[in-house]
C-alpha cells in the first residue's frame, strides 16, 4: 500500500484545481487519470469547440461582408481540414499539463481508479492510502430509454468527426445542441433541435432565448419543443427519428442524431459503496464544504458535483476550494452567485446573476432595463444580426442582480457586470464610469 495525504480521481479542471493549495502546504499528492491530463474542456469540450465557433463566426461575418460593401463569393468551409486544425491546436495540452503537474510535485498515475476503502483506492493493481481522497471525475452523457439510442453520436463525435453530415438532429434543446447546431448550420448542415420541455436553454432569461431562437431560425435551425423522441431507427447508412408532440408523430431522416439530452456525473463505476460515499443514483450527498456526507474525508468538485453548473471556471473553482479546505480544515463554501457564463452561439448569449423570473420568484422589488441595440451606433457600425440587454437592478439598492446580453460583445461585457456585482458596484456607478469611445463596453452607461 502506497501512502499519501489526497489522492485525486480525475485530472481535469478540478483534480488540478485541488492541488494547488494542497501542493503549496508540503501536502503529498496524487492524481490518478483514466485519459487525457486536463480532462474535457481542453480535450473535448470548451477550446475544441471554440475553435469550431472561431471558424463559423467567420463564415458569418463573411456572409454580412456586402454591408460594408465588400463583394465576396459564397464561403465554403473545408470540413476535414477544419477538424485537423481543432486537433492541432489542441495536441499539446496533455503534455504541457503534464509539465506543471510534474512541476508542482504531484504524482500522476494513469489508470482508472476504484475506491476499495473508506481511505484507499485502487488503479491497475495498484493500491494507495489517502487521508483525503477526492472524486474529481467529472460528467458523461445521460443515457436516454429510447429505442434504436445506441445509434446517436455525442459531442466528442461531432468534435472527431472529420466528415461533415447532411441533416442533423440533437435530442435536447440545452447549451450543446445550440452551439454546435450554430456551427453545423454555418458548415452548411441542416440543423433540428428536439426539446422535451416547453423551454429551449432552460436556465437563461426567457427574453434573451427568445433572441437567440429567432437567431437560429433566421439561420435555418429547426426547433421544437414538447417534443418527445420515440425511437430511432437505422437503414441504409441513414437515421430515421420519430418524435411526438402533443401525442402527434412525425419522422425526421438524419445522417447524424447528436445526444445534448445533460450530462449526469461520472461516478458510478467508483465502487462508491466501498468508499463509504453515500448517493443516490450517482448524486453524492455532500455538505456546504464539498465533502461526502458519510464520509467527510472524501470531497467531490467539479462536474461529479451533481448538482453545481457544469462549467470549466467553476469546475476550477471547486477544486481549487477543496484543496484549500484540506489544507485549512472545512471552512471555505462555494458562492455561486456572480459566475459569468456564455453560450457560443453566434453571437453568444451571456449571463451573469439571476434571471428575471428568478429575481420576481426570490422576492426582490427590481428594476428592469431591456434593450434592443441594433438601431444603436455600435451595433450599425459591426452590421450585428442580434443585439440585445437586460440588466435587472434591485430598486431599494441600485445594486446590480442580473445581466444577461445577447451579441454586442456580450461574452466579453459580461465580466465587466460580473466585477460590479462581486464588488458591490451599483448601476449607475457602473453607467457613471469613463469608458473609451466607441467601444461595446461604452454602450453599458446607456444600458441601465
Ligand atoms: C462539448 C462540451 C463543450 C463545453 N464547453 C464549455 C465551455 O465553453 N465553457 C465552460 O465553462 N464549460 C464547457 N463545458 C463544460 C466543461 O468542459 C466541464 O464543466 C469541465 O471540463 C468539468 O471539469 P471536471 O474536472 O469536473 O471534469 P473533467 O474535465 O471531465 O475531468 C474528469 C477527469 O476524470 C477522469 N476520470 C473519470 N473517471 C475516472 C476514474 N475512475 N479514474 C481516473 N480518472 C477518471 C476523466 O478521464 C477526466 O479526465 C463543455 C463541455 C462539453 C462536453
Ligand atoms: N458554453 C458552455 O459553458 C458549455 C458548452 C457546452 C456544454 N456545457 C455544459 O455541459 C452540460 C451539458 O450540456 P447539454 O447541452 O447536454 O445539457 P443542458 O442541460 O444544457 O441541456 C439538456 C437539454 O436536454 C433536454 N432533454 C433531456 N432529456 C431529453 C429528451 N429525452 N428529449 C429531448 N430533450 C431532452 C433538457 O430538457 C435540456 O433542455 C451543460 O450543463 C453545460 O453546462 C457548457
Amino acid at each position: 500500500m502506497e501512502n499519501y495525504d489526497v489522492v485525486i480521481l480525475g485530472g481535469g479542471n478540478a483534480g488540478m484545481g485541488v492541488t494547488v493549495a494542497t501542493r503549496a502546504a508540503g501536502l503529498s499528492v496524487a492524481m490518478i487519470e483514466a485519459r487525457d491530463l486536463g480532462g474535457t474542456c481542453p480535450n473535448r469540450g470548451c477550446t475544441p469547440k471554440k475553435v469550431l465557433v472561431a471558424a463559423a463566426h467567420a463564415v458569418h461575418d463573411i456572409e454580412r461582408a456586402g454591408q460594408h460593401r465588400i463583394a465576396v463569393s459564397k464561403p465554403k468551409l473545408d470540413w476535414a481540414a477544419l477538424i485537423a486544425r481543432e486537433k492541432d491546436i489542441i495536441r499539446n495540452i496533455p503534455d504541457r499539463l503534464a509539465g506543471v503537474m510534474a512541476k508542482r510535485g504531484v504524482d500522476v498515475i494513469f489508470g482508472k481508479a476504484a475506491f476499495i476503502g473508506s481511505h484507499a483506492i485502487s488503479v491497475d493493481g495498484r493500491r494507495l492510502e489517502a487521508k483525503n481522497i477526492v472524486i474529481a471525475t467529472g460528467s458523461k452523457p445521460r443515457s436516454l430509454p429510447v429505442p434504436g439510442a445506441e445509434h446517436m453520436a455525442n459531442s466528442d463525435d461531432v468534435l472527431n468527426d472529420p466528415v461533415l453530415p447532411r441533416d442533423v438532429v440533437f435530442v435536447g434543446g440545452g447549451v450543446i445542441a445550440f452551439e454546435l447546431g450554430h456551427v453545423y448550420a454555418r458548415a452548411g448542415a441542416k440543423v433540428t433541435i428536439l426539446e422535451a420541455l416547453p423551454h429551449l436553454l432552460g436556465s437563461l432569461d426567457a427574453d434573451a432565448v427568445a433572441q437567440i431562437r429567432s437567431e437560429s431560425e433566421r439561420i435555418g435551425i429547426r426547433l421544437f419543443t414538447l417534443a418527445w423522441v420515440k425511437r430511432i431507427e437505422s437503414s441504409n447508412k441513414r437515421l430515421r427519428v420519430t418524435f411526438a408532440i402533443d401525442g402527434n408523430e412525425s419522422t425526421i431522416d438524419a445522417d447524424r442524431v447528436v445526444n445534448g439530452a445533460g450530462r449526469v456525473a461520472n461516478v458510478d463505476e467508483l465502487d462508491l459503496g466501498a468508499g463509504v460515499v453515500v448517493h443516490r443514483e450517482g448524486r453524492i450527498e455532500i455538505d456546504e464544504h464539498l465533502r461526502s456526507r458519510s464520509n467527510p474525508d472524501v470531497y467531490v468538485c467539479g462536474d461529479a458535483v451533481w448538482n453545481s453548473s457544469q462549467l470549466s471556471p467553476v469546475a476550477t473553482y471547486e477544486g481549487t476550494l477543496v484543496g484549500r479546505n484540506i489544507v485549512d480544515g472545512p471552512i471555505h463554501r462555494p458562492d455561486y452567485a456572480q459566475i459569468p457564463a456564455s453560450v457560443y452561439t453566434i453571437p453568444a448569449v451571456a449571463s451573469v446573476g439571476l434571471t428575471e423570473a428568478k429575481a420576481r420568484e426570490q422576492g426582490f422589488a427590481v428594476k428592469v432595463y431591456a434593450n434592443d441595440m441594433q438601431d444603436w451606433l455600435s451595433a450599425r457600425t459591426h452590421a450585428e444580426t442580434a443585439a440585445w440587454s437586460k440588466i435587472i437592478v434591485e430598486t431599494t439598492t441600485d445594486k446590480i442582480l442580473g445581466a444577461h446580453m445577447v451579441g454586442h460583445a456580450g461574452e466579453e461585457l459580461i465580466h465587466m457586470f460580473a466585477l460590479a456585482m462581486k464588488h458591490g458596484i451599483t448601476a449607475p456607478q457602473l453607467s457613471d464610469a469613463v469608458y473609451s469611445f466607441p467601444t461595446f463596453s461604452a454602450d453599458i452607461g446607456n444600458m441601465m
